[in-house]
């Protein structure tokens, strides 16, 4: 059954599969537990493998976010969406910046595909951007102003949620629907790397603040011991759930 109450869902962590082949991520995925924690596959692995990793993970038990992110005309993207939805993945995600009737379209689309219960969300703007990077794209606005923005319209949309940083729930939370799911990524715990990412947040602030579910990747899978890594992630949000 497909978790959409979170009330129930105990499982806020989606660990993010990058990596290069289906090898290394069913590895990865083997020492993970389908009963408190999803996946997510992204542009590279699923470039690489295709559905096939899709329909590996769900025999192994996992619901899987389908990170590609659609970006182009609102046909091509409503397509692109049921074809997700067709594999029965938990969550598929368009960019909100492809706008009302890319995202309209997309929302009629799923509504089409008998039985799908996918969570269909808009990505806002990356947590690896920062005010300079908006300026580059011609966006004089801090990044919080552009994510409420897009939020707004990707809720009117009809969408189930956004990507955003989890800096940015607590004002989102004031202007968005109690149910409109916030995705955050950029999740890095205390002593973690930060990378390239730019708005990140710990673990329990972020679910302090009220996301709904963190994406956790390299803090994870390029610990010496990513089980150890997770446990302890798992272990900050437990008096938190
Ligand atoms: O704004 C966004 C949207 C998606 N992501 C994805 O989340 C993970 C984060 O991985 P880390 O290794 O924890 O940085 C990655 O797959 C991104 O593609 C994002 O980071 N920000």
């Amino acid at each position: 059954m497909i978790e959409k109450n979170m009330s129930s869902d105990k499982k806020r962590v989606i660990v993010a599969l990058d990596y290069p082949n289906q090898k290394q991520a069913l590895e990865m995925a083997a020492q993970l537990d389908p009963a408190r924690c999803r996946v997510k596959v992204g542009k590279e692995l699923f470039t690489r493998c295709g559905p096939s990793i899709v329909e590996s993970l769900h025999t192994s038990g996992f619901d899987v976010f389908l990170d590609l992110k659609f970006h182009d005309i609102p046909n091509t993207t409503a397509k692109a969406v049921r074809a997700a939805a067709e594999m029965g993945v938990w969550m598929v995600n368009v960019h909100a910046s492809g706008g009302r009737k890319m995202m309209e379209t997309a929302r009629n689309e799923l509504e089409q595909v008998n039985g799908a219960n996918t969570l269909l969300i808009g990505v806002t703007v990356l947590t690896s951007m920062e005010r300079s990077d908006l300026a580059d794209l011609g966006l004089d606005v801090d990044p919080l102003e552009h994510v409420k923005r897009l939020a707004l319209l990707t809720e009117a949309s009809g969408l189930d949620g956004i990507v955003c940083s989890a800096q940015e729930v607590t004002p989102l939370r004031q202007v968005v629907g109690a149910d409109f799911k916030l995705v955050t990524p950029g999740i890095r715990p205390a002593d973690a790397e930060v990378g390239d990412q730019k708005r990140i947040m710990t673990p329990s602030d972020a679910i302090t603040a009220g996301s709904d579910y963190l994406v956790i990747g390299r803090p994870i899978t390029k610990a010496d011991s990513p089980v150890d890594a997770l446990a302890a992630i798992d272990a900050e949000l437990a008096p938190l759930l």
